[in-house]
């Protein structure tokens, strides 16, 4: 579903990706791990269209990032890319509803009530809709983050950090609901983690280290991943 060619980035002379070639298959949830600077948010910033790279080449559902105009970019954005931050990023003025429709709104459509309030379901927020951000827990408003980033089916999520606001139990809400999103729907996602326990949820967790790939390991336990982190 999403493919990396030999994609580098730099910053100045700094290199935060160097050459990296991996591929995310449809249906699969992805984590990625590696020591703070090691381009883990640069590589997800990239296959989001958010950042481009210096060299290489991205794809997302067979299109090609690479040569895209901004205009072009920013509506494959909308349509085929959702993302989720650690901060949620929701308007505070806005009720649920209001957030979940907004990809709808920024496109020029008026927000089909039917399709935000099925997304909203689909995170077990049927019940808040009317709610803003500040009546809403934590969990509860990345939960709306998730359904707004999902309320145009995209073909990827994205997720950096997503439970690295929240307290463990809350945390594991989210990730439970991810892990339900890529069981059941099929939904392909990619999530940068510091957190073994998050990243045992994934089906595979990938390693970076100074912006390369260093390892990977397939139906990751917790202590697996302690193990590779402590070998790296
Ligand atoms: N906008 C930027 N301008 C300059 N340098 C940057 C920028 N963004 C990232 N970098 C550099 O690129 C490297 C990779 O950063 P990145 O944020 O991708 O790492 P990370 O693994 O996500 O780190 P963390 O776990 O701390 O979030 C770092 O050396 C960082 O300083």
């Amino acid at each position: 579903m999403v493919e990396l060619e030999a994609v580098t980035r730099r910053y100045g002379k700094n290199t935060a990706l160097d050459a990296v070639t991996v591929a995310f298959a449809r249906g699969t949830f992805t984590a990625v791990m590696g020591p703070s600077g090691s381009g883990k948010s640069t590589l997800l910033q990239c296959a989001a269209g958010l950042d481009r790279p210096d060299a290489g080449r991205i794809t997302v559902a067979g299109q090609d990032l690479t040569g895209l105009s901004e205009r072009r970019l920013t509506l494959l954005r909308r349509e085929r890319i959702g993302f989720v931050f650690q901060a949620f990023n929701l308007l505070p003025a806005l009720t649920a509803r209001q957030n979940v429709g907004l990809p709808m709104r920024l496109a020029g459509r008026r927000p089909d009530r039917a399709t935000v309030d099925r997304a909203l379901a689909a995170v077990g927020l049927a019940d808040r809709a009317g709610h803003r951000p500040q009546q809403l827990s934590g969990g509860q408003q990345q939960r709306v983050a998730i359904a707004r980033a999902l309320v145009t089916r995209p073909a990827v999520l994205f997720a950096d950090e997503p439970t690295g606001a929240l307290d463990t139990n809350t945390g594991r809400d989210v990730l439970r609901l991810l892990r339900d999103l890529v069981d059941e729907h099929h939904q392909t996602i990619v999530m940068v983690t510091h957190d073994p326990a998050a990243a045992a949820y994934a089906d595979r967790v990938l390693f970076l280290t100074d912006g390369r790939l260093s390892g990977s390991l397939s139906a990751p336990t917790a202590s697996a991943v302690i193990e590779m982190m402590a070998a790296a």
